[in-house]
């Protein structure tokens, strides 16, 4: 039976959506990777499965997959991007809880259609990066080209956040990949570079693990403010400016880092049994 799914976006960050709640669905690597091929496959940032939920108190359970088939712990975007799904299932329920592999997402609908998350807790030991060894997560002895010393946060997945005067200016093609790859992380790390423009605005690029460069990273900016707040470059709350658009983020007094942003559907499809088939291991 031909497998439908949605193709939406958080500010271009954009998503296969798969519905496997009643059928049952699982990629292999290589069918992911043909899946996200934008000449190939359908093409995107990253694939969603939406499965049962695992634990008490969730409304539904989303695996995240990169176009290389690894998998992640957190896709922020596509975090808003479900819960306005799943909210627009259930009439008049605007509350509702996603489930990933790093734990329990509170999200609220709001009236104008933008979706608050809570991403849960900022994670900044170590050990909770991960790190390959003891060091500083607020300012990390890891540099490439002109980019050096990033504050480390895990927001679900490894974030390491270099602080620049222009973020325009760094080649992200060719410093990401070193960075996303160096022996630090040893379950690599999505790299962010960052202007600070205002105590409550920041300029931020990212090139994301297992997907290269994104126009926006929605856990990539929550790690980006937590970064700023705790070096001291912005308030606990702030604008965090990404190519495809912005986000509003604050980091709570209790650790848990909200993020609140528009979510988009783009049309609805049916993958054709062939190219799953097709696909290698
Ligand atoms: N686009 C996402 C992050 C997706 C996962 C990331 N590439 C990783 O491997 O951790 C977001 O909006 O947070």
């Amino acid at each position: 039976m031909a497998r439908r799914f949605l193709k939406m976006h958080g500010l271009g960050n954009d998503f296969v959506v798969l519905d496997a709640r009643t059928t049952p669905l699982s990629l292999t690597g290589a069918q992911a990777r043909v899946l996200a091929d934008r000449r190939f496959g359908v093409g995107c940032d990253q694939i969603i499965i939406l499965e049962p939920p695992q634990s008490a108190g969730a409304d539904v359970f989303m695996r995240i997959l990169n176009p290389d088939g690894s998998e992640s712990g957190a896709c922020g975007n596509a975090t808003r991007c479900v819960a306005s799904l799943i909210a627009a299932e259930g009439a008049g329920r605007d509350r509702l809880t996603v489930e990933t592999i790093s734990g329990l997402l509170p999200a609220v609908r709001h009236a104008d259609g933008l979706v608050t998350v809570d991403m849960g807790p900022a994670r900044l030991d170590w050990r909770q990066i991960p790190l390959a060894e003891p060091a500083d997560t607020l300012s990390l002895d890891v540099a490439a080209g002109p980019l050096s010393g990033p504050c480390t946060v895990n927001m679900g997945n490894p974030h390491a956040v270099f602080f620049v005067d222009d973020a325009e200016a760094v080649d992200l093609p060719q410093w990401g990949p070193q960075l996303e790859h160096h022996t630090a992380f040893p379950e690599r790390a999505n790299i962010e570079v960052a202007t600070v423009v205002a105590p409550g605005r920041v300029r931020m690029r990212v090139w994301e693990r297992g997907a290269g460069i994104t126009l926006a990273c929605g856990s990539g900016a929550c790690a980006t403010l937590v970064a700023a707040a705790r070096r001291g470059l912005t308030d606990r709350k702030a604008d965090i400016v990404m190519d495809g658009g912005t986000l509003t983020i604050e980091w709570r007094e209790d650790g848990h880092v909200l993020m609140t942003g528009p979510v988009a559907t783009a049309f609805s499809g049916e993958l054709d049994d062939a190219l799953l088939a097709g696909a290698g291991r």
